[in-house]
């Protein structure tokens, strides 16, 4: 009976133990909270990473889960504290691919058993954010020791700071809380010598727009075509008449690149209107009967003429890609030149995508040379694959 009575006290604390070990133990990264689509020749390339950091209940999660999974801004009072860092593999369009990692505000990343260098060295961004509602003291000494730390690592991560849940206050307060902040964290940077530190600082909330904004402009300092998509934009819309074009991630509705006239929020904002009702009135007309097809094709397009004399036209450029044009009435009666133009477009962004395709297997082919030069651990070259 005792030998029972023992055994089941050696089971238990064996299970207790391994429980906490699992639960408890170093920060664990929970891999790929959406699926990797593995028809895309890029879902398995080395994908630069965009890290989502700041204090609890400062929104990190309602960040990722308004733009990357179409949650309504309502639904993320229920979201409950992320305890793990969640990983999400963002591999929606040839150019927009990224890896998203969602710390829990309560980590202690610089605990010695966390390893923060291999962390901040595969970096492209970090995303800091602030919730302009509280009392940000404890968020900006927070920040200043984030960004420190992960200058040491890797000096070329991009910082990028959110000044977040601006919906609560008024136009003036929101400028002033910019500005303090602003002040605030450089003046911290320049006291410990560290004035060669970029921050960028963005107004945002998951009630508007601006959040979506704020993350294309984080976006697309990570897409080296950049200029080239800019450029190509620039000379399509001069040779046509558009006062203003976007391309698009359809699936997020980031831009992932827009011509050089300046960006004002309501253009931006009638796009992504224009992108709803695209998809949704594809997803409930446009799929079989069956349910199957695709809501988005090559076939996608849509006109709609606003009352001010502007048209907006979108048409597919690549399976996650959208061009959305602004055009006046009047120029929008050479549709013929506007439509040969977008074809001449859309072959130079095939292009540049190919040219990036050879770039990124040429890249394996090596890597994977390397890693078969590498003698075996018993000292052995590697056989040849
Ligand atoms: N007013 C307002 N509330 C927001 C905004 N973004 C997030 N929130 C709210 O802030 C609360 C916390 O959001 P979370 O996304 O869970 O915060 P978190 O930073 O991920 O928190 P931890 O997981 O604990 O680190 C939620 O109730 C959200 O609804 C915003 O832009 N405006």
């Amino acid at each position: 009976m005792c030998d029972f009575i023992y055994l089941f006290i050696y089971l238990l604390v064996g299970w207790l133990v391994g429980w906490l070990i699992l639960e408890k133990g170093s920060p664990q990264v929970e891999r790929s909270c959406r699926v990797l689509d593995f028809n895309d020749p890029f879902s398995t390339e080395v994908k630069p990473r965009i890290l989502l950091m700041g204090l609890r209940r400062s929104g990190k999660s309602s960040i990722q889960k308004v733009v990357f999974h179409k949650m309504s801004p309502n639904e993320t009072l229920f979201l409950e504290s992320t305890n793990k860092i969640c990983r999400e593999d963002v591999s929606n369009s040839s150019f927009v691919n990224f890896q998203i990692w969602d710390f829990p505000g309560q980590i202690d990343f610089f605990d010695p058993t966390f390893d923060y260098e291999m962390i901040f060295r595969g970096t492209g961004a970090l995303i800091f954010v602030i919730d302009s509602q509280d009392d940000y003291m404890e968020a900006l000494a927070r920040l200043h020791l984030t960004v420190t730390r992960a200058y040491k690592v890797n000096p070329d991560i991009n910082f990028e700071i959110f000044i977040h849940k601006v919906d609560g206050l008024s136009d003036d307060h929101k400028i002033e809380t910019q500005r303090d902040i602003h002040q605030r964290a450089n003046d911290d940077l320049a006291d410990a010598g560290l004035e060669k530190i970029h921050l960028s600082f963005y107004l945002t909330s998951i009630y508007d727009h601006s959040i979506f904004e704020a993350f294309s402009k984080v976006v697309q300092k990570l897409i080296p075509q950049l200029p080239t998509l800019e450029n190509l934009l620039n000379i399509f819309i001069s040779n046509s008449g558009i006062e203003k074009a976007f391309l698009f991630d359809v699936v997020s509705k980031i831009y992932i690149a827009t011509d050089s006239t300046p960006v004002d929020m309501q253009t931006y904002e009638l796009c992504c209107d224009m992108i709803d009702v695209v998809i949704d009135i594809s997803c409930i007309y446009g799929l079989k009967d069956d349910g199957t097809g695709t809501p988005y094709d090559k076939e996608s397009m849509a006109i709609i003429k606003l009352n001010n004399t502007t048209v907006l036209y979108l048409k597919e450029v690549t399976k996650f890609l959208a061009l959305v044009c602004f055009v006046r009435e009047e120029s929008f009666e050479r549709k013929g030149l506007i439509d040969y133009n977008f074809h001449c477009f859309r072959k130079a962004i095939q292009e540049v995508f190919e040219v990036r395709m050879k770039v990124v297997r040429s890249r394996k082919h090596q890597s994977h040379l390397q890693k078969n030069k590498r003698p075996t651990p018993n000292g052995t070259p590697r056989m040849p694959l």
